[in-house]
């Protein structure tokens, strides 16, 4: 028989095992909760909770559908141009920059120091991962995808090849709104489907050169065209509402993509989460192998055009596969124009160029009927500088609207762009130990660099002159805003007077990052000015844009991959 245990000796044991368990614990606790960068404000509720910030920002993200303000506010709650945060349990703190020439020195001129931030590509590697969007610069993949694309942004590509379609489709949105503001007698109608399809029909035919039956507004002008008798049904907050068909298959893929993709970028673990909704949503696995079924047809369409000799290139499409036929000639080797590399580069293209676009439109077409003496102040611009065209009772040609400069219209839509950014957040993370305004950072910090807020549209925070790096001290490239007028909408303030006289336009007048800065800035920008430039152009030349009451032209917005205006409603007069 065993003999038995001392009651005594096991009392101790577990009071032992107690003890040791509730010391542990309390270690791994002491462990787990965030620890700060010595000097850098943060919230010290964050700072005693094993979950950091996370807890704010999901209760942000439950009641307002948005987590980007997180970011805009944090600076002014501790009137600092640099604070930490923590967004995610057992991580080290990130950083956030509300500073507008550091920002520019660390995008610009630290590139050694700092990379494009892995949340950010990580929300794109699920769905696009052989884009350059999703790499990191020192990716041995990037330069090779970079090179791919290198012409489709050079002055003759986009001025051959893409502003002629993008004047076409936006000829069709006049022509849809036209006979909108005539059957809804001026009446007003919610404006951001059509934006949204007029800026999908535009990207679409600069990456594939698509006819006018893949363009969702021509469907929608014809459809309406089609039915004379049809009157719009009214609403009771005084809008109206036209009958709209259904969306094309590839469009509503294109959508359903694009809104998983603005998910990623909330989430805390972008590439769990893609996994997970790709897994748990059959219509989102259905909207990508769709995708794919689209890229590869119409891959294989341009190729059996090229291969004829047919048409020269009439898109970004055509012109990739052209590369790629020219380089394996070259090498002796069969062309490859299914590669990962080629669809993800094309697909990537409409998906970065598509929001942004859209939203950037939707808030100029806001901004405009919110502002009458700017819009009429432009619509004289433009009459003044398109002026055969006006006297003619035409519409501005394609070449003069990309060979005139109208001042005016570009301090409009840059002024647009700084009071409504589509992207008001730019990530970066260090790839060295380095320091940002004189505080030593470890390498991997995420550094969060925001373009509304402090310094942009409101004064900016002071930071010590000594406390900045030294590569950004005697080098602000631009100019600064009047800290009494930044919150208002003035395009005037990108305007000046040259030395011959002329009022030209300025585009470093003053802190703006809509497009970021430096070599992972926006790929797109300069097909993205000509866009928006046209399109507004053309909406001001045609259209007067009335004020709307205070419900319908509500501010509020909500964040995707962009930060989107919850209402754009628009009440037209056709003006020529
Ligand atoms: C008004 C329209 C647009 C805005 C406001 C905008 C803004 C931005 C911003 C803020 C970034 C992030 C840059 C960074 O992290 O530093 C970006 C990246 C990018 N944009 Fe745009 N964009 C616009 C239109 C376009 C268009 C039309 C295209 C192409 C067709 C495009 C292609 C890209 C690409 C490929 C990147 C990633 C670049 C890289 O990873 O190196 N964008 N854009």
């Amino acid at each position: 028989m065993a003999p038995p245990i001392p009651v005594g000796l096991g009392m101790g044991n577990a009071l032992f095992f107690v003890v040791a368990i509730s010391a542990a614990l309390y270690l791994a606790y002491r462990w787990a909760l965030p620890k700060p960068i010595p000097g850098v404000p943060y919230d010290e509720s964050a700072r005693n909770n094993i979950l950091g910030n996370l807890p704010e920002l999901v209760t942000m993200l439950r009641d307002t559908g948005k987590t980007r303000p997180f970011f805009i506010r944090h600076p002014q709650r501790h009137q600092s141009a640099l604070t930490q945060v923590w967004m995610r349990p057992l991580q080290k703190p990130s950083l956030i920059l509300a500073d507008f020439r550091e920002s520019q020195d660390i995008l610009l001129r630290r590139t050694r120091e700092f990379d494009r931030g892995t949340w950010n590509t990580d929300a794109f590697n699920g769905v696009v991962p052989n884009h350059h969007i999703s790499m990191p610069s020192a990716d041995p993949r990037f330069k090779g995808n970079r090179e791919l694309v290198r012409d489709l942004m050079t002055p003759n590509f986009l001025h051959e090849v893409s502003v002629p379609q993008i004047y076409a489709k936006t000829m069709a949105l006049v022509d849809l709104w036209s006979l909108k503001a005539e059957l809804g007698e001026g009446r007003p109608f919610n404006a951001r489907r059509d934006i949204f399809d007029a800026a999908i029909d535009i990207i679409n035919a600069a990456a594939f050169g698509l006819d006018d039956d893949q363009s969702t507004v021509k469907n929608q002008l014809d459809h309406l065209l089609s039915k004379p008798e049809l009157r719009p049904t009214p609403n009771a907050d005084g809008s109206v509402m036209f009958p709209e068909l259904p969306t094309l298959p590839t469009i509503v893929a294109i959508e359903e993509i694009g809104n998983h993709l603005g998910e990623q970028f909330k989430s805390p673990f972008p590439r769990l989460s893609h996994r997970f909704q790709m897994w748990k949503s059959p219509t989102l696995a259905k909207s990508v192998a769709r995708k794919d079924e689209f890229l590869r047809d119409e891959i294989n369409k341009a190729v059996v055009r090229l291969r004829k000799g047919e048409s020269g290139t009439r898109s970004a499409m055509d012109h990739i596969l052209q590369r790629e036929m020219n380089a394996a000639e070259k090498a002796g080797r069969e062309p490859v124009f299914h590669s990962h590399r080629i669809h993800d580069e094309l697909f990537g293209y409409i998906v970065a160029g598509h929001d942004t676009s859209s939203t950037a439109l939707a808030w100029m077409v806001k901004n405009i009927a919110d502002h009458p003496e700017a819009q009429t102040k432009l619509r004289s611009a433009l009459r003044a500088a398109y002026s055969d065209a006006y006297a003619k009772g035409e519409q501005p040609s394609v070449v003069e609207l990309w060979k005139t400069q109208v001042p005016y219209l570009d301090a409009v839509l840059e002024e647009s762009l700084r009071c409504n950014g589509p992207i008001p957040v730019t990530l970066r993370e260090a790839l060295v130990n380095t320091e940002v305004l004189g505080h030593k950072i470890p390498k991997g910090t995420k550094i969060f660099m925001v373009s509304e807020g402090p310094g942009y549209q409101s004064p900016p925070i002071p930071v010590l002159e000594s406390a900045r790096s030294p590569s950004s001290r005697d080098k602000n490239l631009y100019g600064s805003w009047d800290p009494s007028d930044m919150h208002l909408f003035n395009p005037e303030r990108w305007l000046k007077t040259d030395e011959k006289g002329n009022v030209v336009y300025d585009a470093q007048s003053g802190p703006i990052m809509a497009f970021s800065l430096g070599p992972r800035g926006c790929f797109g920008r300069r097909l993205a000015y000509l866009e928006v430039r046209i399109v507004l152009a053309l909406l001001v030349w045609n259209f007067e844009f009335h004020k709307l009451s205070d419900g319908l032209s509500s501010r509020d917005s909500y964040d995707s991959i962009t930060t989107n205006p919850h209402r754009c409603y628009v009440s037209l007069t056709k003006v020529t």
